[in-house]
């Protein structure tokens, strides 16, 4: 109220343009992503921002599982064991290290719970967190990955995890300094995937 500058562009107010950020936000390979990451500042209004998430029926249907420092590197030792024994062994062990590499790692739990509320508007809350957690990271001027990978659904990583039995990992987002700038990537066009629904078809249905 009475704050004239709020209808001012976001970049006019010194903040960061929004639009800016969305219009050339990419994914920078997880194995580029370095230190610095986040402080435990950063870190605070980064979680802070994210968790301002739409969620039907206020459910908080996840939860964030931190990964960093001494934990992350005993997870991805553990993972690496893990990986021994699979059969695509080779490949197993190359998406710990997308783990392993970046300086922080926040993994998002879905924890939907059968209600009042379908478990797929729970579920789909849980992916609109990480992807504000991944453009809190942008905004703060980190890159940030989400990446799932084998040990998203790995009985013995999911224990590791501290998950319980009914939450699941909807992602892993690998933030830090990106080493080098994120490769572009052909987006679909508008058209090939929107549809502008129009009154005939409506009234034929
Ligand atoms: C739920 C989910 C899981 C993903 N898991 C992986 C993964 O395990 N490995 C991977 O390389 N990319 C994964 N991706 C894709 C990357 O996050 C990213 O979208 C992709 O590298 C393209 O980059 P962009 O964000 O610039 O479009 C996943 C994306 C989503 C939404």
């Amino acid at each position: 109220m009475g704050d004239e500058t709020t209808c001012a562009p976001a970049a006019e107010r010194g903040g960061i343009d929004m639009m800016a950020l969305l219009s050339a936000r990419r994914s920078p390979p997880a194995l580029s992503l370095s230190t610095p990451g986040p402080d435990a500042a950063q870190l605070s209004i980064l979680l802070g921002a994210a968790l301002r998430v739409p969620d039907h029926g206020r459910m908080s249907p996840w939860r964030f599982i931190i990964l960093e420092g001494a934990a992350k590197d005993a997870l991805a030792d553990r993972l690496d064991l893990l990986a021994g024994e699979r059969e695509d062994a080779m490949k197993a062990r190359a998406g710990i290290k997308k783990l392993r590499t970046p300086p922080l790692a926040i993994a998002v739990a879905s924890c939907a719970v059968e209600g009042r509320i379908p478990e797929w508007e729970q579920i789909l809350s849980a992916g609109a967190l990480c992807q504000n957690v991944l453009l809190a990271a942008t905004a703060l001027g980190f890159g940030g990955n989400w990446v799932t990978g084998w040990y998203a659904y790995d009985e013995r990583a999911r224990a590791m995890l501290g998950l319980g039995a009914g939450e699941r990992i909807a992602g892993f987002i690998l933030i830090g300094t990106p080493l080098e700038s994120a490769p572009e990537r052909p987006r679909p066009a508008i058209e090939a995937v929107t549809t502008w629904l129009d009154a005939a078809s409506i009234a034929a249905a």
